[in-house]
């Protein structure tokens, strides 16, 4: 039978399901699409610990809400990392990346625009959950190599060992399920 967690975040209470990843592992899956109530008070929660910051950038694709939520409450705009190439990507920057989701490894790619809204501006980097930390290791060297100045890296959830990072900060723990 499914088996969940309740998670309580930002005021409201959600329950996850619990996910097989390997053998000996188990997570509680945290998909924010489709809840707009999540996604809004998240964002309002992030915001109010965030340091001052021009523009966000988030990876392809659980973040994106998260984004343009906090970038519509701030006034400013946000970052995409892409997870593919498309036609209208114009002189790609790209950088490999492992999750804890996806077998194998995937690349991120900016393309030139999203590479002058990051150079020289204050870039939050912002994303739904910390877990390994690969995906935020492959967005701060997306920024740095887009001349960006890494100001703070936020998520909604840090999830396992991410929860004892000092270099991130977040609304919630969500644990890992060893087997
Ligand atoms: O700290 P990490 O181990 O890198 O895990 C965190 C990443 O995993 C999730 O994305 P996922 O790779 O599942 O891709 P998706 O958002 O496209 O579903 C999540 O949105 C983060 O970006
Ligand atoms: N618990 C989780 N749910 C969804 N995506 C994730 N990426 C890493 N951990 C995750």
């Amino acid at each position: 039978m499914q088996q969940y967690y309740t998670l309580h975040v930002a005021g409201l209470t959600r329950e996850l399901p619990i996910c097989s990843v390997s053998d000996t592992l188990d997570i509680a899956a945290f998909i924010m699409f489709s809840d707009v109530e999540l996604t809004v008070a998240s964002a309002k929660e992030i915001i109010k610990k965030a340091p001052p910051c021009d523009v966000l950038i988030t990876a392809e694709s659980k973040g994106i809400p998260l984004a343009y939520e906090m970038a519509r409450q701030m006034g400013i705009r946000y970052v995409v990392a892409r997870k593919s190439v498309k036609v209208y990507t114009i002189d790609p920057i790209e950088v490999e990346v492992q999750s804890i989701t996806t077998k194998g490894s995937q690349k991120l790619y900016l393309g030139r625009d999203e590479v002058e809204l990051l150079n020289g501006k204050r870039v939050l980097i912002v994303d739904d959950v910390i877990s390994t930390g690969e995906s935020l290791k492959a967005l701060e060297t997306l920024v740095e190599k887009a001349g960006g100045k890494i100001v703070g890296q936020a998520a909604v959830l840090a999830e396992g060992d991410a929860a004892d990072r000092k270099d991130i900060f977040y609304l919630e723990k969500l644990p890992l399920f060893f087997k």
